[in-house]
């Protein structure tokens, strides 16, 4: 599913580098937990995992295809088809409603659009994923930024899971939330994506959480082990 040769990214053209990564692979389906203190390049491996960064050496690939051969608009394409993330910032369009929002990954993706019919529809499956994220039905027609942070952070999770993407990238997707919604929200992402068959690779710091994944990736450990290899 991600195949990692070793590689090499700097923010810093010139610079030391921000990231050493030695090779390593992720199944289908398998749930990794990133962890590391702040500042490490948890983010920056998940840039480079969506292939909105692209490493200095080395090589990642997703589905068998290498990032690094496919040319912009082909990358935008195949991220729309094959990957869904939650940002850190969420990314929302501010502008749109909720509920346009969570669909949008079913404007730029046929493969995605096609998955929701299964369940009504993209509209349907994003009422479906809205309710179980627990986010009250008046709000879905509301500008997206006219909702408090933690009910964007739901919004941007529902968006990610729609049309069953082969990988999720999450970036410390509870990080918002109160303790409450924390556990259920956990329990939500590793259940959508089981059932889905998806991929998840979680940032995360709340370390009780690791062992609930099938991997835990420490990426100061990953690093030294990148230098040594
Ligand atoms: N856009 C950027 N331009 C230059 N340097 C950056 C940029 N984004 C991140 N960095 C640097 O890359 C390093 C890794 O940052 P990154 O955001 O990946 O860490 P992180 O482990 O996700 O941190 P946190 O847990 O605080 O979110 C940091 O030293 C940071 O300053």
């Amino acid at each position: 599913m991600i195949e990692i040769e070793p590689l090499r990214y700097t923010w810093t053209p010139g610079g030391s580098d921000t990231l050493t990564l030695g090779r390593l692979q992720v199944n289908p389906g398998q749930t990794v937990f990133l962890h590391g203190p702040s500042g490490c390049g948890k983010s920056t491996l998940l840039g480079l995992l969506a292939g909105v960064l692209s490493p200095r050496q080395g090589r990642i690939s997703l589905l068998g295809q290498d990032w690094a051969s496919l040319k912009a608009g082909q990358r935008d394409a195949f991220r729309a088809d094959h990957v869904g993330v939650m940002f850190q910032q969420f990314n929302l369009l501010p502008f749109l409603s909720v509920l346009d929002n969570v669909t949008l990954p079913c404007r730029f993706s046929n493969l995605r659009r096609s998955r929701c019919q299964a369940s009504g529809g993209p509209e349907a499956t994003a009422q479906s994923w809205l309710q179980r994220m627990g986010l009250p039905e008046q709000l879905w027609s509301r500008r997206a930024d006219a909702l408090s942070v933690g009910q964007q952070q739901r919004v941007a999770a529902a968006r990610a899971l729609m049309g069953q993407p082969e990988l999720i990238l999450a970036d410390e997707p509870t990080s918002a939330l109160d303790a409450a919604l924390r556990l259920g929200f956990m329990d939500l992402l590793l259940q959508a994506a089981r059932e889905a068959g998806s991929t998840l690779v979680c940032v995360s710091h709340d370390e009780q959480q690791a062992m609930r994944f099938d991997v835990q990736w420490s990426l100061p450990a990953l690093q030294q082990a990148g230098v040594s290899a």
